[in-house]
């Protein structure tokens, strides 16, 4: 039987914002004994919405599975029919002036640990991953999703413009022609249509099964010289990694601009109301 421990459920301190929604941790971490592969998942209700909060978590897990010494990292959810809704646009809608600059240099960091991680990365895709969830899913080297589910960076469809790096992750698992179509329409594929792109690597028919292809994977770098291989992968992934670095103060400045456009707040808040509608119906 695997033997995992289970770390990072650290209490974290009640909040009185709305955007805190719960007073424990938003992700585990639990390490295989027997693998050294650690599963990261994602616990935020109801659909694992990255907040300021959730970003913050993820950041802090991913820098224990950096420093744990694990051998890979699987990207998952607890919600067995979303992996993420991407951005919560709560966060973005009629923002605090304050919170929002947190919440997009938490983005960015987040960003920047996963697709920079020095570890394996795999993704198991067990729900929907839409736009900021499909970043995290790129983000990773391996996906592997359950049927009947869909994943694409759907921006153009909101009215909004995905910043360059999350491109940067599309365009490194898709080719240019396809990854040039999929951002200008918004498109959102089904699991069939990601496979068949190359979006996504494998599908699964349970959790579980997308868990074990995902560990395989990150068991193919077994004989490998790890620091071969994680300097590999980093020069790589240096050129986008850098011109993030480089450009932070900048992209946050551009995501404020828009953010606060009446145009893009209307266009939010008539978006919020379509999900809430639909929640209801
Ligand atoms: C403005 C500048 C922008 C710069 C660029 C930023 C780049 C942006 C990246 C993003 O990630 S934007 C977010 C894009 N995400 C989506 O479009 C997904 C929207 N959600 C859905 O499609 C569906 O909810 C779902 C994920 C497929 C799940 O469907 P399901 O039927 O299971 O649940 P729902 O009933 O739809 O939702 C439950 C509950 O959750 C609320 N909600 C859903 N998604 C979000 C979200 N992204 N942010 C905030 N809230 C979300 C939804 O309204 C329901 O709420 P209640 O009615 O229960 O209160």
């Amino acid at each position: 039987m695997m033997r995992s421990k289970v770390l990072s459920l650290v209490p974290r301190a009640t909040g009185v914002c709305r955007h805190m929604s719960t007073a424990t941790k938003l992700t585990t971490v639990a390490v295989d004994d027997k693998t050294g592969i650690a599963t990261l998942t994602m616990n935020r209700p109801p659909v694992n919405g990255l907040n300021l909060d959730l970003l913050r978590d993820l950041n802090q897990s991913i820098g224990e599975v950096e420093g744990n010494k694990s051998r890979g990292l699987i990207l998952t959810s607890s919600n067995p029919t979303i992996f993420s809704a991407g951005l919560d646009i709560l966060e973005m809608y009629k923002p605090d002036k304050d919170r929002i600059r947190e919440f997009w240099t938490a983005l960015q960091d987040v960003w920047l640990a996963l697709y920079g991680s020095s570890v394996p990365t795999a993704a198991a895709i067990n729900g929907h991953s839409p736009a900021g969830g499909c970043l995290l899913a790129t983000s990773c080297e391996y996906r592997v999703m359950l049927p009947k589910f869909t994943i694409g960076l759907n921006e153009t469809k909101l009215g909004i413009v995905a910043p360059k790096w999350f491109m940067s992750s599309f365009l490194s698992v898709l080719p240019r022609r396809e990854a040039e179509r999929a951002l200008n329409q918004g498109r959102m594929f089904t699991t069939e249509e990601a496979l068949s792109i190359g979006l996504i690597d494998e599908v699964a028919i349970s959790k579980e099964q997308a868990l074990d292809k995902c560990a395989q994977f990150i068991g193919t770098f077994a004989k490998v010289n790890p620091l071969a291989r994680s300097l590999t992968k980093q020069q790589l992934r240096a050129v986008e990694l850098q011109q993030l670095e480089n450009e932070r103060a900048q992209d946050l400045e551009r995501f404020l601009f828009f953010v606060n456009q009446p145009s893009v707040q209307k266009g939010l808040g008539i978006y919020l109301e379509s999900l809430k509608k639909k929640a209801k119906n």
